[in-house]
């Protein structure tokens, strides 16, 4: 009898499941975990406590991004500079000396391959399809653009993984994003998972796995699917995934944690297996036409807030909910808009390019070449410019994108999470307004009182360079 027709993330599911339990639970095996030093310090101490050791610490791998600063970490003499902030500094002090202690690898902070958990992870082949990969960290929904179930998990699973590597899980429901057609020229994946949470909102993938269907995602790059995948938790989704192709199979090859030889060709074969099957059902199916998605901004404080560049800051009234027509006015006091504002009329004072989402080779790029033989304007304050990790900063360097980004009135930076939470001295003053890359614009998130439009980079560049709001079509090509 042929098998029933199961979908990407039924695939990976099955693959894991160590036991299944009466009611539904399983215990499923963990295959990559990846661990910051914000979620990590409680939990390598309750192993301590218990006595206990890390189960796999070859499954396992740290790296600090949160609290380090971005500005040098070495002195001219290269004297490793102290951290200010006694929190961050203890935390960072916390992983350096837990990862030796338990035997996890560990990229330092002055390591070329440091920087944030999820672009570092890819890049070093230790994100690979067809695993379950977990992290404290509710962004590590971006690995699933290698094909990956990967989700967040909260410091007492982080102990139990570390000391388990399995986790007790209910199976999720399987949710559909289908996107037809083809982007239009500017129109990015930022603007397009921007796009898609509008549509579906914050809440609209709660209890669901997504995947992301389409041909939009055949054609797109790594950077974009983990650029998508990343916010897929800004969806309310549990976790987000594409089915691995060619694309990802030569982006992960060679890649120092990816297998070799036989090992490689064999995982090859069945990472092919893993798409969704013909017949395969979802329990929710949201279709979207990629002709429909236009440079995207949000004017509120919350990721599904968002509207066409072309359009205006709209009217709390325009809500038929009154709980979201509540929201959007305090979103609006909060954000200093009137409603029926042209987006491209709002002034901004800071730039910031970076975080998971946005702070891959790709991304650099895109920016810079909106930014070549321009100027950032007189009103923007502060734009920082932050690659994703110390191998993408050498790349960017390597192909003289610094060089643009400094010659525009950019700062160019160590890589980390940086502006894109206020955890580290990169921050937004209250009252002030940045064009940001990053993920989230919840109410302080970019430091308190600061006010957080999100964009593309290509978008965050226009904005640079006109100092407002910009639909960056209108710079290209010129
Ligand atoms: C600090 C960390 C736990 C947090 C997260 O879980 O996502 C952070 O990375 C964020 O983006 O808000
Ligand atoms: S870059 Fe931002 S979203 Fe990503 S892990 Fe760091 S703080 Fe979280």
């Amino acid at each position: 009898m042929a098998s029933k027709p199961r979908t990407l993330y039924e695939k990976i599911w099955d693959a894991h499941v160590v036991e299944r339990q009466d009611d539904g639970t399983c215990l499923i095996y963990i295959d990559r975990h990846l661990v910051h030093e914000v979620t990590s310090p409680q939990a390598f101490e309750a192993l301590r406590l218990a006595g206990r050791t890390v189960r796999r610490p070859d499954l396992t791998l740290a790296v600090p991004d949160h609290n380090l600063p971005t500005t040098p970490r070495t002195a001219p003499d290269g004297t490793r500079l102290p951290i200010a902030d006694k929190q961050s500094a203890a935390q960072l002090a916390a992983l350096e000396a837990n990862a030796p202690a338990f035997g996890i690898d560990y990229i330092d902070a002055f390591a070329a391959e440091q920087g944030i958990v999820h672009v570092v992870g890819p890049e070093q082949g230790f994100s690979l399809p067809g695993t379950t990969i977990v992290c404290g960290d509710s962004h590590t929904a971006a690995h699933g653009g290698v094909g990956a179930l990967a989700f967040g998990i909260g410091t007492s699973e982080v102990e139990h993984v570390l000391a388990t590597q399995t986790l007790l899980l209910r199976p999720s429901k399987t949710m559909e994003v289908r996107v037809e057609g083809e982007l239009g020229p500017g129109v990015t994946p930022k603007d397009l998972i921007l796009h898609i949470i509008g549509v579906i909102g914050t809440a609209g993938g709660t209890g669901y796995v997504i995947e992301y269907r389409g041909p939009v995602f055949k054609k797109m790059s790594v950077e974009g699917r983990l650029t998508v995948c990343n916010m897929s938790i800004e969806g309310g989704a549990r976790a987000g995934l594409i089915a691995p192709d060619d694309t990802v199979f030569e982006y992960l090859k060679g890649r120092p944690y990816a297998p070799t030889g036989q090992a490689w060709d064999d995982a090859v074969e069945w990472w092919r297996s893993l798409a969704t099957d013909d017949g395969a059902s979802f329990d929710k199916s949201v279709v979207i036409d990629a002709a429909d998605v236009e440079p995207t901004v949000s004017w509120g404080t919350s990721p599904e807030d968002v509207v066409a560049i072309g359009g205006v800051v709209p009217s709390p009234d325009s809500f038929s909910d009154p709980s979201k027509q509540e929201a959007a006015r305090k979103s609006l006091d909060y954000m200093g808009l009137a409603p029926g504002t042209p987006l491209e009329d709002v002034e901004v004072e800071n730039i910031f390019i970076g975080s998971c989402t946005n702070s891959r080779i790709e991304d650099l790029r895109a920016a810079a070449a909106v930014l070549q033989g321009r100027k950032k304007a007189a009103n923007v304050r502060w734009a920082i410019a932050v690659p994703g990790s110390g191998l993408v900063k050498r790349q960017a360097e390597e192909e003289g994108l610094d060089r643009i980004f400094t010659e525009a009135g950019f700062e160019w930076r160590e890589p980390g999470c940086s502006a894109c939470l206020a955890m580290n001295p990169d921050k937004v003053p209250p009252g002030e307004r940045c064009a940001s890359t990053s993920n989230r614009n919840f109410v302080g998130r970019q430091g308190p009182g600061s006010r957080t439009h999100l964009l593309s980079p290509a978008m965050a560049a226009a904005a640079a360079v006109t100092g407002r709001l910009t639909d960056v079509r209108k710079l290209m090509g010129e």
